[in-house]
Protein backbone atom coordinates (compact mmCIF):
# COMPACT_ATOMS: atom_id res chain seq x y z
CA UNK A 1 0.00 0.00 0.00
CA UNK A 2 1.24 3.54 -0.51
CA UNK A 3 2.09 5.07 2.44
CA UNK A 4 3.26 8.49 0.94
CA UNK A 5 2.28 11.18 2.90
CA UNK A 6 1.24 14.88 1.59
CA UNK A 7 1.08 17.70 3.86
CA UNK A 8 -0.41 20.70 2.95
CA UNK A 9 0.71 23.89 4.33
CA UNK A 10 0.44 27.93 4.14
CA UNK A 11 3.25 30.20 3.39
CA UNK A 12 4.78 32.45 6.41
CA UNK A 13 3.73 32.41 9.91
CA UNK A 14 1.81 28.83 9.36
CA UNK A 15 5.29 27.22 7.93
CA UNK A 16 7.29 28.40 9.96
CA UNK A 17 5.44 27.53 13.62
CA UNK A 18 4.53 24.47 11.75
CA UNK A 19 8.67 23.72 11.45
CA UNK A 20 9.80 22.84 15.21
CA UNK A 21 7.06 20.27 15.14
CA UNK A 22 7.85 18.12 12.07
CA UNK A 23 11.54 18.70 12.87
CA UNK A 24 9.96 16.92 16.74
CA UNK A 25 8.92 14.09 13.83
CA UNK A 26 12.09 13.91 12.34
CA UNK A 27 10.87 15.60 9.26
CA UNK A 28 12.73 18.65 7.97
CA UNK A 29 11.60 20.39 4.52
CA UNK A 30 14.39 20.85 2.43
CA UNK A 31 13.52 23.62 0.25
CA UNK A 32 12.70 27.32 1.46
CA UNK A 33 9.31 28.36 0.51
CA UNK A 34 9.60 32.05 0.77
CA UNK A 35 12.33 31.91 -2.25
CA UNK A 36 11.51 28.82 -3.99
CA UNK A 37 8.65 29.18 -6.55
CA UNK A 38 8.00 25.56 -6.15
CA UNK A 39 4.55 24.18 -4.64
CA UNK A 40 5.71 20.80 -3.40
CA UNK A 41 8.55 20.61 -1.55
CA UNK A 42 10.45 17.61 -0.71
CA UNK A 43 11.64 16.86 2.89
CA UNK A 44 14.67 14.69 4.14
CA UNK A 45 11.77 11.48 4.10
CA UNK A 46 11.21 10.14 1.03
CA UNK A 47 7.73 9.25 1.86
CA UNK A 48 6.46 12.81 3.37
CA UNK A 49 6.34 16.02 1.15
CA UNK A 50 4.67 19.37 1.97
CA UNK A 51 2.37 21.27 -0.68
CA UNK A 52 2.22 24.86 -0.89
CA UNK A 53 -1.42 26.74 -0.64
CA UNK A 54 -3.26 29.54 0.33
CA UNK A 55 -4.03 29.01 4.24
CA UNK A 56 -7.91 29.16 3.10
CA UNK A 57 -7.37 26.40 0.73
CA UNK A 58 -6.05 23.79 3.17
CA UNK A 59 -8.67 22.25 4.53
CA UNK A 60 -10.19 21.82 1.26
CA UNK A 61 -6.97 19.64 -0.06
CA UNK A 62 -7.44 17.82 3.17
CA UNK A 63 -11.25 17.18 2.74
CA UNK A 64 -10.51 15.59 -0.75
CA UNK A 65 -7.23 13.90 0.13
CA UNK A 66 -5.36 15.83 -2.13
CA UNK A 67 -3.48 16.10 0.87
CA UNK A 68 -3.84 13.50 3.71
CA UNK A 69 -2.92 16.21 6.68
CA UNK A 70 -2.27 19.83 7.25
CA UNK A 71 -2.47 22.82 9.22
CA UNK A 72 -5.37 25.65 9.78
CA UNK A 73 -6.08 28.32 11.98
CA UNK A 74 -9.64 27.89 13.57
CA UNK A 75 -11.15 30.83 12.02
CA UNK A 76 -10.69 29.30 8.39
CA UNK A 77 -11.90 25.87 9.75
CA UNK A 78 -14.63 27.49 11.34
CA UNK A 79 -15.56 29.30 7.77
CA UNK A 80 -14.65 25.70 5.92
CA UNK A 81 -17.72 23.64 8.06
CA UNK A 82 -14.60 20.56 8.60
CA UNK A 83 -16.62 18.47 6.47
CA UNK A 84 -14.39 15.45 5.69
CA UNK A 85 -11.53 16.55 8.25
CA UNK A 86 -10.63 14.92 11.69
CA UNK A 87 -9.08 17.57 13.67
CA UNK A 88 -7.10 15.47 16.66
CA UNK A 89 -5.09 18.15 18.20
CA UNK A 90 -4.89 22.21 18.78
CA UNK A 91 -1.00 22.77 17.83
CA UNK A 92 -1.43 25.95 19.43
CA UNK A 93 0.77 27.76 16.92
CA UNK A 94 -0.51 31.19 15.14
CA UNK A 95 -2.40 32.53 18.00
CA UNK A 96 -4.72 35.54 18.06
CA UNK A 97 -7.87 36.50 18.89
CA UNK A 98 -11.55 37.25 16.13
CA UNK A 99 -12.43 40.46 17.42
CA UNK A 100 -15.26 43.14 15.95
CA UNK A 101 -13.77 46.46 15.64
CA UNK A 102 -14.79 49.78 14.76
CA UNK A 103 -13.51 53.57 14.61
CA UNK A 104 -12.74 54.72 17.10
CA UNK A 105 -15.08 57.47 17.10
CA UNK A 106 -18.05 55.31 16.23
CA UNK A 107 -20.33 54.68 19.60
CA UNK A 108 -20.82 50.54 18.87
CA UNK A 109 -22.67 49.85 22.71
CA UNK A 110 -24.74 52.34 21.79
CA UNK A 111 -25.85 51.26 18.24
CA UNK A 112 -26.07 47.79 19.27
CA UNK A 113 -28.75 49.14 22.62
CA UNK A 114 -30.62 51.24 20.21
CA UNK A 115 -31.12 48.36 17.93
CA UNK A 116 -29.52 49.74 14.60
CA UNK A 117 -29.07 47.12 11.57
CA UNK A 118 -25.05 47.46 11.89
CA UNK A 119 -23.10 47.17 8.88
CA UNK A 120 -20.17 44.86 8.77
CA UNK A 121 -17.17 43.84 6.40
CA UNK A 122 -15.24 40.85 7.42
CA UNK A 123 -13.10 37.86 5.32
CA UNK A 124 -15.41 35.49 8.25
CA UNK A 125 -18.84 35.48 7.67
CA UNK A 126 -19.44 32.47 9.38
CA UNK A 127 -18.37 33.59 12.43
CA UNK A 128 -19.47 36.85 12.25
CA UNK A 129 -23.34 35.87 11.40
CA UNK A 130 -22.97 33.52 14.11
CA UNK A 131 -21.74 35.85 16.88
CA UNK A 132 -24.32 38.30 16.07
CA UNK A 133 -27.37 36.02 15.72
CA UNK A 134 -26.47 34.98 19.36
CA UNK A 135 -26.25 38.48 20.38
CA UNK A 136 -29.36 39.66 18.53
CA UNK A 137 -28.15 42.03 16.32
CA UNK A 138 -29.06 42.74 12.79
CA UNK A 139 -26.17 42.79 10.71
CA UNK A 140 -25.60 43.23 6.89
CA UNK A 141 -22.57 40.91 5.90
CA UNK A 142 -19.89 42.55 3.74
CA UNK A 143 -17.79 40.08 2.29
CA UNK A 144 -13.84 40.81 2.11
CA UNK A 145 -10.62 39.23 1.08
CA UNK A 146 -8.26 40.96 2.86
CA UNK A 147 -7.49 44.28 4.72
CA UNK A 148 -10.97 45.01 6.75
CA UNK A 149 -9.64 47.49 8.47
CA UNK A 150 -9.82 50.21 5.79
CA UNK A 151 -13.77 49.40 5.96
CA UNK A 152 -14.97 51.26 8.36
CA UNK A 153 -12.15 54.43 7.23
CA UNK A 154 -13.92 54.83 4.16
CA UNK A 155 -17.41 54.14 5.02
CA UNK A 156 -18.06 50.68 3.78
CA UNK A 157 -19.05 49.42 6.97
CA UNK A 158 -19.75 50.34 10.40
CA UNK A 159 -17.69 47.44 12.05
CA UNK A 160 -15.30 44.97 10.95
CA UNK A 161 -14.63 40.96 12.23
CA UNK A 162 -11.16 39.97 11.83
CA UNK A 163 -7.82 38.70 13.20
CA UNK A 164 -6.07 40.95 16.31
CA UNK A 165 -2.66 39.68 17.80
CA UNK A 166 -0.75 42.52 19.01
CA UNK A 167 -3.43 45.35 18.09
CA UNK A 168 -0.96 47.40 16.11
CA UNK A 169 -3.18 46.83 12.69
CA UNK A 170 -6.01 48.56 14.19
CA UNK A 171 -3.84 51.12 16.16
CA UNK A 172 -2.46 52.12 12.85
CA UNK A 173 -5.94 52.82 11.39
CA UNK A 174 -7.40 53.94 14.82
CA UNK A 175 -9.71 51.31 15.30
CA UNK A 176 -10.80 50.20 18.64
CA UNK A 177 -11.61 46.51 19.50
CA UNK A 178 -14.90 46.17 21.21
CA UNK A 179 -15.81 42.76 21.24
CA UNK A 180 -13.64 39.68 22.00
CA UNK A 181 -15.52 36.91 19.89
CA UNK A 182 -12.98 33.55 20.27
CA UNK A 183 -9.38 32.89 20.62
CA UNK A 184 -7.79 31.22 17.84
CA UNK A 185 -5.04 29.01 16.87
CA UNK A 186 -4.06 26.18 14.47
CA UNK A 187 -5.39 22.55 14.33
CA UNK A 188 -3.81 19.68 13.15
CA UNK A 189 -6.40 18.42 10.24
CA UNK A 190 -6.30 14.92 8.70
CA UNK A 191 -8.38 13.86 5.99
CA UNK A 192 -10.63 10.79 7.28
CA UNK A 193 -9.85 8.16 4.73
CA UNK A 194 -6.20 9.00 5.23
CA UNK A 195 -6.42 8.26 8.87
CA UNK A 196 -7.45 4.75 8.68
CA UNK A 197 -5.62 3.82 5.53
CA UNK A 198 -2.38 5.50 6.39
CA UNK A 199 -2.59 4.99 10.28
CA UNK A 200 0.78 3.42 10.68
CA UNK A 201 2.88 6.10 8.97
CA UNK A 202 0.84 9.18 10.05
CA UNK A 203 0.11 7.54 14.20
CA UNK A 204 4.07 8.69 14.84
CA UNK A 205 3.40 11.93 13.56
CA UNK A 206 0.77 12.56 14.91
CA UNK A 207 2.20 11.75 18.38
CA UNK A 208 4.98 13.51 17.66
CA UNK A 209 3.22 17.42 16.94
CA UNK A 210 1.20 16.34 19.87
CA UNK A 211 4.55 15.88 22.16
CA UNK A 212 5.88 19.05 21.05
CA UNK A 213 2.83 21.09 21.25
CA UNK A 214 1.84 20.54 24.58
CA UNK A 215 5.73 21.57 25.07
CA UNK A 216 4.24 25.10 23.95
CA UNK A 217 2.98 26.14 27.44
N1 LIG B 1 -1.54 38.51 13.31
C1 LIG B 1 -1.64 37.22 13.53
N2 LIG B 1 -1.00 36.64 14.56
C2 LIG B 1 -1.08 35.32 14.79
N3 LIG B 1 -1.78 34.47 14.00
C3 LIG B 1 -2.43 34.97 12.97
C4 LIG B 1 -2.39 36.37 12.66
N4 LIG B 1 -3.10 36.58 11.54
C5 LIG B 1 -3.57 35.40 11.17
N5 LIG B 1 -3.18 34.40 12.01
C6 LIG B 1 -3.48 32.96 11.92
O1 LIG B 1 -2.64 32.41 10.92
C7 LIG B 1 -3.41 31.84 9.86
C8 LIG B 1 -2.71 32.09 8.54
O2 LIG B 1 -2.61 33.47 8.32
P1 LIG B 1 -1.98 34.04 6.99
O3 LIG B 1 -1.84 35.50 7.21
O4 LIG B 1 -0.77 33.23 6.64
O5 LIG B 1 -3.06 33.70 5.90
P2 LIG B 1 -4.19 34.60 5.30
O6 LIG B 1 -3.52 35.70 4.55
O7 LIG B 1 -5.15 34.96 6.43
O8 LIG B 1 -4.95 33.59 4.35
P3 LIG B 1 -5.23 33.59 2.78
O9 LIG B 1 -3.88 33.43 2.15
O10 LIG B 1 -6.11 32.43 2.56
O11 LIG B 1 -5.87 34.91 2.50
C9 LIG B 1 -4.79 32.48 9.97
O12 LIG B 1 -5.78 31.63 9.44
C10 LIG B 1 -4.93 32.67 11.48
O13 LIG B 1 -5.39 31.50 12.09
O1 LIG C 1 -2.94 42.73 15.76
P1 LIG C 1 -1.82 42.60 14.78
O2 LIG C 1 -0.60 42.00 15.40
O3 LIG C 1 -1.55 43.87 14.02
O4 LIG C 1 -2.26 41.48 13.72
C1 LIG C 1 -3.51 41.58 13.07
C2 LIG C 1 -3.35 41.49 11.60
O5 LIG C 1 -2.81 40.21 11.25
C3 LIG C 1 -3.62 39.63 10.24
O6 LIG C 1 -3.23 40.06 8.99
P2 LIG C 1 -1.91 39.58 8.25
O7 LIG C 1 -1.89 38.11 8.12
O8 LIG C 1 -1.76 40.41 7.06
O9 LIG C 1 -0.87 39.99 9.34
P3 LIG C 1 0.65 40.30 9.20
O10 LIG C 1 1.02 40.20 7.77
O11 LIG C 1 0.73 41.69 9.78
O12 LIG C 1 1.30 39.28 10.08
C4 LIG C 1 -5.01 40.18 10.53
O13 LIG C 1 -5.85 40.10 9.40
C5 LIG C 1 -4.74 41.58 10.98
O14 LIG C 1 -4.72 42.49 9.90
Amino acid sequence: MNQQLTLALSKGRIFEETLPLLEAAGIMVTENPETSRKLILPTNDKDVRVIIVRASDVPTYVQYGAADFGVAGKDVLIEHGGEGLYQPIDLRIAKCRMSVAVSAGFDYASAVRQGARLRVATKYVQTAREHFAAKGVHVDLIKLYGSMELAPLVGLSDAIVDLVSTGSTLKANNLVEVEHIMDISSRLVVNRAALKLKRERLQPILEAFERASKRKE
